[in-house]
């Protein structure tokens, strides 16, 4: 007797095709004028409308942002490019000690209403808090799987106990933790060289492992020789915020990064992108 998925089974596979194209993903990453406050735009990208027409003309496959940027940018990304709807944040207007805390940031049934791709989530593995994001992670998971949202987690290892949240150790721990807690996409840091993002990429035990950006690296190159390190270690692609909206040129910018992800081109190939 064949097997007949379920409805949701169907919507996760297409919704997750619709991200990883030809199982490869270069997600715009565009949360920060929470996460990080609107000083971490350059003055012409503090109006989201501006970033993100270049960002879609340069033809990311997805965009990631909070539900009140999507709402009032629908225009510019909609039919277009992925929708990939973040539904924890945190301001760093908090007390130092309570930034290791995701809150909730609108809810997995705004995504369906917005028409996302996906539903995205931190959890701070290591935190004083990390029950209360596990507890929120769950209730979004469970909610998402309902309307046949695939889940993507950041997995951002940083606690009390934690003194480099970069080491593989550390990094492989969150990817596996993420992995068992049912993640479909995960979302976390480079951890310098190819080997020992290997190893991240084979805790994540087959969930796809996507790069986060990080801080704006001083040289084009050494950005794109990271996401080339990721692909060949196995990771699927990036999910890049600062790298493309602090540099003079992001349209090119995606297009290099979108050279390595997705036509395996060499950092020194995709550079020259830059260069035109
Ligand atoms: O690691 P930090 O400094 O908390 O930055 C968190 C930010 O990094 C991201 O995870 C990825 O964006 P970047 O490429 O700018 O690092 C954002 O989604 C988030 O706002």
């Amino acid at each position: 007797m064949s097997y007949s998925p379920t409805y949701n089974e169907v919507g996760k596979r297409i919704r997750l095709s619709r991200i990883l194209r030809n199982d490869r993903a270069v997600v715009f990453a565009f949360d920060h004028g929470v996460e990080h406050g609107p000083s971490d735009f350059p003055p012409e990208h503090v109006n989201p409308r501006v970033i993100l027409e270049k960002v879609v003309d340069a033809g990311v496959d997805a965009i990631m942002m909070l539900p009140g940027i999507a709402r009032i940018t629908w225009d510019i990304w909609g039919n277009k490019t992925a929708l990939i709807v973040k539904v924890t944040s945190k301001t760093n207007l908090r007390p130092k000690d309570e930034r290791l805390l995701q809150s909730p940031f609108g809810y997995v049934e705004d995504a369906v209403a917005l028409g996302a791709d996906a539903v995205a989530a931190t959890v701070y593995w290591g935190s004083q808090y990390e029950d209360l994001m596990l507890q929120r992670w769950f209730t979004i998971r469970e909610s998402a799987e309902t309307y046949g949202l695939p889940c993507l987690q950041l997995a951002y290892p940083r606690g009390p106990a934690i003194a480099n949240r970069y080491d593989v150790e550390i990094v492989r721990y969150g990817a596996r933790a993420a992995a068992e807690s049912g993640a479909d996409l995960i979302k976390t840091y480079y951890t310098g060289n190819l080997e020992t993002f290997r190893e991240v990429v084979r805790a994540a035990s087959g969930i796809p492992v996507l790069m986060s950006g990080g801080p704006r690296r001083e040289k084009e190159i050494d950005f794109l020789r990271d996401v080339w390190n990721v692909i060949q270690a196995g990771g699927k692609g990036v999910v890049v915020g600062r790298n493309i909206f602090q540099h003079k040129n992001p349209k090119a910018m995606i297009k290099a990064v979108k050279a390595v992800v997705h036509e395996d081109k060499t950092p020194e190939e995709a550079v020259k992108l830059l260069e035109q």
